[in-house]
């Protein structure tokens, strides 16, 4: 297990309680979904997993090191975070010096700064906005820039909060492909989502909040297919599940869904 999160409590100083007795094994090399209506405690659990925020009571360790004070220079080298909003982590004057910041702050040779911040901004296909001051950019270039920042220190582990939101379909469609790809080369990804319908097709493993508990936890196909689960988790079922609920055949996607139904009402 990558993360071991084992009796984890957080307290907001307004006394409200984020999250109440944490404990999951989040697994590598695989897509994690943090699943939970609005208010469950998906960020705050997000925020742990690179000391974002500090665990109050219980304990939080990633790849091995407690997520505490001595060790998140560490942790931050191996764990990426990407926030909802990337205003939230672009604040230099160019794309280019947004990339670099991480490699200054890590000490990576000068000579290599500039392959590296280049390999990552093809990656991301943003190699023409480089002088580009950020603030210019659209929601979905600046979530590029935001993820061209956090590659180009290859973490092993990438926590994204709400990924997908505010994405146009295609884009949407090459993020998705792209987190799947660093996946295959072996990296862990956990995601905040309220998105029933993207963690039913996405997600390999889900952890479902409530009210900063976990209600479930376990594979994408164990926890998902219930249908009280959704009920006490508050959450529309996904279309996918509601359509072929009293159907023997369960398409994962909307691509096997769409074969299946072409050849049933084929003529
Ligand atoms: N700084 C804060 N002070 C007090 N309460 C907070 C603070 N931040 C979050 N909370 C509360 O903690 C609870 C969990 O918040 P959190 O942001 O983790 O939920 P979430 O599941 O990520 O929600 P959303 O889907 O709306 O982003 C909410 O009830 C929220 O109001």
């Amino acid at each position: 297990m990558v993360i071991k999160i084992r009796d984890l409590s957080f307290t907001y100083p307004n006394n409200h309680r984020g999250l109440i007795d944490v404990s999951l094994d989040i697994e590598s090399g695989k897509k994690t979904a943090i699943l939970g209506v609005n208010g469950s405690g998906k960020s705050t659990l997000l925020y742990h997993l690179n000391g974002i925020t500090l665990p109050q009571t219980g304990s939080v360790e990633v790849l091995n090191m407690d997520v505490k004070e001595k060790n998140l220079r560490k942790i931050r080298r191996e764990v990426g975070f990407l926030f909802d909003y990337p205003d939230h982590q672009l604040f230099s004057t160019t794309v280019y010096r947004d990339i670099k910041f991480g490699l200054d702050n890590y000490k990576y040779p000068e000579k290599q700064k500039d392959e590296c911040i280049r390999k990552a901004a093809r990656a991301l296909r943003i190699e023409e906005l480089l002088e580009y001051p950020p603030y210019q950019l659209s929601l979905g270039q600046k979530k590029k820039v935001a993820i061209a920042g956090l590659i180009v220190l290859e973490p092993s582990i990438i926590l994204c909060d709400e990924p997908f939101s505010g994405l146009d379909g295609y884009t949407l469609i090459y993020f998705k492909e792209l987190l799947n790809d660093w996946v295959k080369e072996g990296k862990t990804i956990v995601f905040s989502t309220h998105d029933v319908d993207l963690t039913y097709e996405w997600a390999d493993n889900v952890i479902i909040l409530r009210d900063g508990k976990v209600l479930k936890s376990g594979t994408a196909s164990e926890v998902l297919t219930k249908e009280e689960t959704y009920l006490e988790a508050g959450l529309v079922k996904p279309m996918l599940y509601d359509l072929f609920q009293d159907s023997e055949y369960k398409p994962q996607n909307i691509r096997e869904a769409k074969e299946h139904l072409s050849k049933k009402f084929a003529y």
